[in-house]
């Protein structure tokens, strides 16, 4: 009677287990299996039956209505949740995780500091300029040298490391370097994102058995949380400390830990201690996890879409030659201000395009508050679980056209050449709404000029025969990695 009631669902809701099975038969392939063997034979959004523990019901959409509806208009009714905050308690009481007036309050601080503090901003310029030149083209210049093969997108994984942690903290944690080291805190970072991830598709009473029992995924997240944590403490004594002995900050140093401790206390650097340590591990924690892993996804596949669409790597290196200076340097870097960076019109079409495809953050978590119905209809519960699958808007038909596989950066530029503007409803890689990503302006012009410099400087070859496909995580990586062997490029 049950299988018959439920006979013409695109997933087989059994008794007892309801559509677990078959969402744990796709795992390895969840996105796609969200995006084509649900949301497209359904209209966009689907009501999902967990087991018969009630935490695992969720509603599954990624249609443009709704998702305005959910993240903009209604964006009061929609919120983390306490439950997602439970699973994610590592974040403690930080922006990503937070509602109400504790994510207002935050939300303000880092507004004003990621994109309102002079300091911040020439800070953030000072960064990406030694990690490119001290980190990512020396260590390209040795592969070129060796001629072996390597990970690309281990080496973007380290670059976007040290990048965030002399943003967030001011220390050089030395991940891409020519003898890529282990670095125990990276290491760390990634365990946390894994067994959260694990968290979040397991029923809460598992996950918390095995936290009691100290086992599995729990045990691994422990030991995980020790190192993350006390490298965090350590970074924040000694800036503590650093700062004190002093009585004005030079500009190559304005980190956000010391945005933080200015803004609170003021230019004369007490550091009376008015803003405590766990504030300052939690905002820490928070901006390095939202900013750690996504640029060098999204490059990943940059690097390997161009490697597969030779014609649009021909036109972007157009574009850098017409907007480069005449005499090439072969060992110059190319680094633009953030005006002369709105010149490169193709590329920032080529890095939205993967985004599009290949959105970093392929999942967005909502949760209501109260009883609601959804502009296409659907009638969603109080308390319930909501998924907007931003990896399915991306390849979703009816926003681009027959042809929303196709990797086609044309599609971005208008008639007049400029881009298009597409409303963040229908291209939600960087969200919607008052929960929009902080760190969009910064991360195209840190893109900006990696793509720059990787495609003016040297030819990249994808080895043949690699799987490519997207990893089941928080972040959209490749699973297996990109490898390619790279040469000098000769203009
Ligand atoms: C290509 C790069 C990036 C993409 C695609 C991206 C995407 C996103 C998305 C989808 C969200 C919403 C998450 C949610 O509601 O749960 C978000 C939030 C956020 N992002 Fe990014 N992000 C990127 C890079 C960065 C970087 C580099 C930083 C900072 C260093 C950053 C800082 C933040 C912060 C602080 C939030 C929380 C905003 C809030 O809750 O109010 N992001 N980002």
């Amino acid at each position: 009677h049950h299988w018959s009631r439920n006979r013409n669902s695109l997933v087989t809701n059994w008794p007892v287990l309801g559509m677990l099975p078959g969402l744990f038969c796709n795992l390895d392939r969840i996105f796609d299996f969200f995006t084509h063997d649900i949301l497209d034979l359904c209209g966009g959004t689907f009501k999902f039956k967990g087991p018969w523990f009630p935490s695992l019901d969720f509603v599954l959409t990624s249609n443009p209505m709704n998702v305005n509806y959910i993240l903009s208009k209604n964006f009061l009714n929609y919120e983390k949740g306490s439950e997602f905050r439970e699973i994610f308690k590592p974040f403690g009481d930080g922006i990503v995780t937070s509602d109400s007036d504790s994510w207002k309050s935050q939300r303000k601080s880092l507004h004003s500091i990621m994109l309102k503090n002079n300091k911040f901003v020439n800070y953030q310029d000072i960064v990406f300029r030694q990690v490119l030149e001290k980190g990512l083209i020396p260590v390209l210049e040795h592969i070129v040298q060796q001629g072996t093969e390597m990970d690309l997108e281990d080496v973007l994984q380290r670059f976007d490391y040290d990048n965030i942690c002399l943003l967030a903290l001011g220390f050089d944690s030395k991940a891409l370097s020519v003898s890529f080291p282990e670095v125990p805190s990276k290491a760390a970072f990634n365990d946390i994102e894994d067994s959260l991830m694990c968290r979040y598709l397991m029923p809460v009473i598992i996950w918390k058995l095995q936290r009691w029992l100290q086992i599995g995924e729990e045990k691994r997240l422990s030991k995980a949380m020790k190192i993350a944590d006390h490298f965090l403490y350590d970074c924040i004594s000694s800036k503590r400390e650093k700062l004190r002995s002093r009585n004005r900050v030079e500009e190559d140093e304005f980190d956000l830990l010391t945005a933080l401790l200015v803004e609170q206390e003021g230019e004369i650097l007490t550091v009376s201690g008015k803003i405590s340590d766990k504030f300052l591990r939690d905002t820490a924690f928070n901006f390095m996890a939202a900013g750690k892993d996504t640029i060098s996804a999204c490059l990943s596949w940059f690097f390997w879409l161009i490697a597969t669409n030779p014609s649009v790597e021909t036109k972007i290196l157009q574009e850098i030659k017409a907007n480069s200076p005449t005499s090439k340097d072969r060992n110059m870097i190319l680094f633009f201000t953030g005006e002369e960076l709105n010149q490169f019109t193709y590329l920032h079409a080529a890095l939205c395009e993967t985004l599009r495809l290949y959105p970093p953050v392929p999942i967005n978590h909502k949760n209501s508050i109260q009883p609601d119905v959804l502009p296409s209809g659907e009638h969603v519960d109080g308390n319930t679980r909501i998924l907007v699958s931003f990896y399915s808007m991306g390849r979703n038909e009816e926003i681009w056209g027959k042809d929303c596989l196709e990797f086609k950066p044309e599609r971005w530029i208008s008639e007049n050449g400029d881009i298009l503007h597409v409303p963040t409803y229908k291209f939600s890689a960087f969200s919607a709404g008052p929960r929009t990503c902080l760190g969009k302006d910064m991360s195209f012009k840190q893109m900006k000029l990696v793509t720059i410099n990787v495609l003016w400087n040297y030819q990249v070859e994808l080895v043949e025969g690699q799987p490519i496909a997207p990893s089941k995580s928080i972040t959209l990586h490749i699973e297996n990695g990109l490898k390619v062997r790279i040469k000098k490029r000769d203009i």
